[in-house]
């Protein structure tokens, strides 16, 4: 599905390769973290595999093709079997979140009625029911990103790519989100994934790739964030929490919690209370309290070495954040619902759609009498000829049908719907 053979990435002007002589092949259906420090090469891995970027060196092979051989022209093609995330979501700001992912479709021409099928269906997987009218501003950071996977997947790509997707959220939405990547690659699709969160690694024990200064350094099957032991559990940092904080998390946590629960909440309130105080035991002031200290030896304990191969010295993987608990990961509601109609249920859905707001070709002399019975012809019974089609020639068939009022919005109009007109 994806495989690198002795790819070297060197950015211009750069002495130090990005990547460096790097082999690896990734099979269909897999979810694979990479993880590694800053700038070891993570973001260059995805952005090859993209072909945003070419490689120095090597060759790469994604989906059967040789990127090397798809010409500048066919990139667009080739880039409709692949979903992209990033940290940062890129939304399209003056768009609805609809328009957001619609647009995904527009632009490789698929059909009106396909588009009004699958748009709705996608924002319902990722549980953005309703929300299509809403504009990016309008929503939560967890629902930005829920939108920016709704487009990267409303074209059902082979393969997911995610840069940091979870890298701008909390640890509950966080949660969320994995828990629909999760769900996306049940349904076939393979997922690639750059992070630095050590907890959702940890507790979702996938495929780990480990670059470091451009190197391929571990490949492990269900592996954690770090490979040595000196990886605090991640069920060790919920247990951390300490009873009082909970407490407090469960006195603020309210009620209008949609993703979890009021007690999941708290808990959760609770554990990111915790996991953001070690930046409190980083900042210059000592640690004064009981509540700092142990955050202190927390952020200490979670700055993870990694063993170096042989001699070689290797950068140590850090998480940037202990975010994700395994209770978050656990307790975290799917966002998605199932999704009901099969593809075939929905081409066909899209096929009758598109074929119900097309304009039809009425030629001069068929169709009957009152013209209301017209319908699209071949041209095969052009003998009986009813006078006033020319009168109706010009009306879509739901127009007709009287399921739209004549006149309305036509193919490519943004809010046309089929519907009853009285
Ligand atoms: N466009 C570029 N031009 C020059 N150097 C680049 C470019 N992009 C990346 N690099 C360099 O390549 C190396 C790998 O960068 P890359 O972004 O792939 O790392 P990363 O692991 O994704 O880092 P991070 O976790 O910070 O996102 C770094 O040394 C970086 O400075």
């Amino acid at each position: 599905m994806i495989r690198f053979d002795s790819v070297t990435k060197t950015y211009p002007g750069q002495a130090k390769p990005a990547l460096n002589d790097i082999g690896v092949e990734i099979l269909r259906g897999e979810f694979v973290f990479l993880v590694g420090a800053s700038g070891s090469g993570k973001s260059s891995f995805l952005r090859l595999i993209l072909k945003e970027e070419k490689p120095s060196k090597g060759t790469i092979h994604v989906l059967g093709q040789n990127l090397g051989s798809i010409s500048t022209r066919k990139v667009p093609y080739f880039r409709r079997d692949l979903g992209v995330v990033f940290q940062d979501f890129r939304l399209l700001r003056d768009k609805s979140v609809y328009e957001n992912v619609a647009f995904t479709l527009r632009v490789i021409g698929k059909s009106r009625g396909y588009i009004h099928s699958a748009v709705p269906e996608t924002l319902k997987l990722v549980g953005l029911d309703g929300k299509g009218k809403r504009m990016p501003h309008e929503l939560s950071g967890g629902e930005q990103q829920r939108v920016a996977i709704a487009r990267a997947i409303v074209n059902k790509p082979q393969i997911l790519l995610a840069d940091e997707p979870t890298g701008n959220l909390d640890p509950v939405t966080s949660a969320g989100i994995m828990t629909l990547l999760e769900r996306i690659n049940a349904g076939g699709t393979t997922v690639v994934m750059a992070t630095h969160e050590a907890g959702i690694v940890n507790e979702m024990r996938r495929r780990v790739i480990e670059l470091s200064g451009g190197d391929i350094v571990r490949d492990e099957r269900s592996a954690g964030y770090g490979s040595v032991d000196g990886t605090l559990p991640a069920e060790d940092e919920a247990a951390d929490v300490p009873d009082d904080m909970i407490a407090a998390a469960v006195d603020t946590a309210g009620v209008g919690s949609t993703d979890v629960d009021a007690a999941a909440a708290a808990t959760a309130a609770a554990a990111t209370a915790a996991a953001n105080a070690p930046s409190e035991a980083a900042s210059a002031k000592p640690a004064k309290t009981k509540r700092a200290a142990r955050a202190k030896k927390r952020a200490e304990s979670e700055a993870v070495p990694v063993v170096a191969p042989e001699t070689e010295p290797r950068e140590p993987v850090t998480a940037a954040a202990p975010k994700v608990t395994p209770e978050m990961m656990q307790q975290s509601q799917p966002l998605y619902v199932e999704p009901e109609a099969s593809d075939e249920v929905t081409d066909a859905a899209a096929e009758i759609t598109a074929a119900a707001t097309a304009s039809i070709d009425i030629p001069r002399g068929s169709g009957g009498a009152d013209g209301d019975r017209a319908e699209a012809s071949d041209g095969d019974d052009a003998d009986t000829a009813p006078a006033a089609a020319d009168a109706t020639a010009h009306l879509t068939l739901a127009e007709r049908l009287g399921l739209r009022a004549p006149g309305g919005p036509r193919e490519g109009d943004e809010d046309q719907e089929v519907g009853p007109t009285r």
